[in-house]
């Protein structure tokens, strides 16, 4: 059995083997989004496959939508020449169940992939042709926060980016440059409206990707390289939105247990690749059943009637609540504290961690004790039901191959929000006191522990990569495993980088506790469990 169209004719075969197909005809979508394409989305990574992906398939074969998806990769091509193309855009996802269960489901609602490069003439002047289309209400992103950015870890405007400033929307070589030139071309033909939508992991998203496309316009407009109206068009709500989102569904790496299964299924060809830009990525994804997408409703060319499939839309202030609910207190903050830890205490699954007691109680006082009481309930879900299933259902399903490791990437990014929002809400609080908090400066000192690259036990490790690797590593290399380590005079200046803990932690109060601690966990081998017990279980 071979992923493909050829390959699924055998339908039979499939369903024998208890896969749920599309139950669409695919010919006639594909016709039909090839003419009057709704929906483009950037980042061909897994997150988009497991699960918007499923949610059009899941409207098409419900009858209630009659086109697919286009995808577009401008970072990683070889995820679209390795998996989309030699599967004709084919995923295989599974649903890796609390209670065991396996759902498989050949998700054929991609029916167009294209890869972003101005230098890549014919796909460019598709990407063209669907930004000219009337029918266009939707480009989303799955880019990583770093996506978004224009600047290196310096500060420094970053040379691609630099460039297209410089020459204009012609033929740009920068992710956002290129995102930029397209809308344009939809300007040029005839202002049509459309939402741009970020669908990252960071708080205000839609805001950030306004402000990376914002830069393009006014610089084009200033120098005369864009009409001076493209700049109005951007600005206006009516014409271009950037809705605020928040996301929710734990998609781990591809994992050898899942193409296991799938395999003894009679499955060939799905031997996962890690690309040369370092994704990781297969013909299968697997992630869990639980999954959240709230959308700001903000789009001024209509939107796709994505409400059955789940898709909740409601006011910027409601997505606001829930997004902070989530990234900056009941799932991603515990998500890095079990990452950085688990990467020093040489686990590499999350589902193990949660049997730790050191572990499990770091995070459930950073979720419940110091993170939800600054929590504003959004009234669509719940903070404490959202909490208690995260550390009861989805963390410990020892179904899901979820690793610390995966989660520890691009950690330097992550902090300000997952963290330093705590801190400020705190800092601005009348009855609250920042020096309470106890076990958010110790993932801090966590997180400087496990830039040592040292596990616990004094082994070396690899550290999951990172923009900021080679500003941040460099305050830690000169410490050792070893009493008596001047831990301040190395670590201070970097305490002080708003950039990286959204606040500067001496201006807080808390840089004494962060270095006490990365104190202690130097101290020896085995000392960072040793801290752990001490302040943990005290
Ligand atoms: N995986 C999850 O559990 C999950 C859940 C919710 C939200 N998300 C969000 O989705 C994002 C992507 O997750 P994923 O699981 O698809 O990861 P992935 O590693 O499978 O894919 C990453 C995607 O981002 C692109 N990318 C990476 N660096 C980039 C850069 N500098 N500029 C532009 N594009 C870049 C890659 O080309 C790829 O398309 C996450 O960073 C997060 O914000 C992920
Ligand atoms: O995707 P990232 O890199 O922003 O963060 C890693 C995980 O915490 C994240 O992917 C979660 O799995 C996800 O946020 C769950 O919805």
């Amino acid at each position: 059995m071979k992923l493909n169209e050829q390959g699924l004719k055998d339908r039979l075969k499939w369903e024998e083997a208890e896969y749920s197909l599309p139950k669409f005809d695919r010919g006639k979508v594909m016709a039909a989004t090839k003419e009057n394409p709704f929906w483009i989305h950037f980042g061909a990574g897994n997150i988009f496959r497991a699960f918007q992906a499923n949610v059009v398939q899941n409207l098409l074969n419900e009858g209630i939508l009659d086109k697919g998806l286009v995808v577009a990769e401008g970072f990683d091509y070889e995820i679209v020449e390795k998996m989309n193309r030699p599967h004709d855009d084919y995923t295989l996802l599974v649903t890796l169940k609390a209670d065991g269960n396996v759902d498989k489901t050949v998700v054929g609602s991609v029916v167009e992939s294209l890869i972003l490069d101005s230098e890549n003439e014919k796909e460019y002047e598709r990407l063209k042709e669907i930004f000219r289309k009337d029918s266009l209400q939707m480009v989303s992103f799955t880019i990583t926060e770093k996506g978004y950015s224009l600047v290196n870890g310096k500060g420094e405007v970053l040379p691609a980016v630099a460039e297209d400033l410089e020459k204009g929307p012609e033929k740009p070589m920068s992710y956002i440059g290129k995102v930029v030139s397209l809308l344009y071309t939809r300007y040029q033909a005839g202002e049509k409206p459309v939402a741009m939508v970020s669908m990252d992991n960071c708080s205000r998203n839609g805001d950030k990707l306004y402000a990376a496309v914002k830069e393009f316009a006014l610089k084009w407009a200033e120098k005369g390289l864009a009409d001076k109206g493209f700049l109005a068009y951007v600005n206006t709500k009516e014409k271009v939105s950037f809705p605020w989102t928040m996301i929710d569904k734990i998609t781990p790496r591809p994992d050898a247990s899942v193409e296991a299964i799938l395999k003894a299924d009679g499955i060939e060809g799905l031997e996962p690749v890690i690309t040369s830009k370092n994704t990781y990525v297969a013909p299968f994804v697997n992630a869990e059943e639980c999954e959240y997408l709230v959308i700001e409703d903000a789009f001024p060319n209509g939107k796709p009637d994505l409400e059955k499939g789940g898709v909740m839309f409601t006011e910027r202030e409601t997505v606001d609540k829930v997004e902070k609910m989530k990234v900056c207190t009941c799932l991603n903050p515990l998500h890095t504290a079990l990452a950085v830890y688990g990467c020093l205490l040489g686990y590499k699954k999350i589902s193990e961690e949660m049997k730790d007691a050191e572990l499990t109680g770091l995070i459930e006082t950073i979720g419940y004790k110091e993170g939800l009481p600054v929590v504003v309930d959004p009234g669509i879900l719940d903070p404490k039901e959202f909490i208690d299933t995260v550390l009861k259902v989805r963390f410990p399903n020892p179904f899901m191959p979820d690793t610390p490791q995966r989660i520890a990437t691009d950690t330097s990014q992550k902090l300000a929000i997952r963290y330093g929002e705590t801190i400020k809400a705190y800092q601005a609080s009348p009855k609250l006191n920042v020096k309470d908090l106890k076990l958010i400066p110790l993932v801090f000192a966590g997180w400087l522990r496990y830039l040592m690259g040292v596990d616990d036990e004094g082994n070396a490790f690899e550290i999951s990569p990172d923009p900021l690797k080679d500003t941040v590593c460099p305050y830690v290399a000169g410490l050792k495993l070893e009493e008596g380590q001047e831990v301040e005079a190395a670590v201070g200046p970097l305490l002080k980088m708003k950039q990286i803990f959204g606040v500067d932690l001496y201006e807080a109060g808390l840089a004494d506790k962060v270095c006490g601690y990365l104190k202690e966990m130097t101290k020896g081998v085995g000392a960072v469990r040793a801290t752990l017990k001490k302040y943990v279980l005290s």
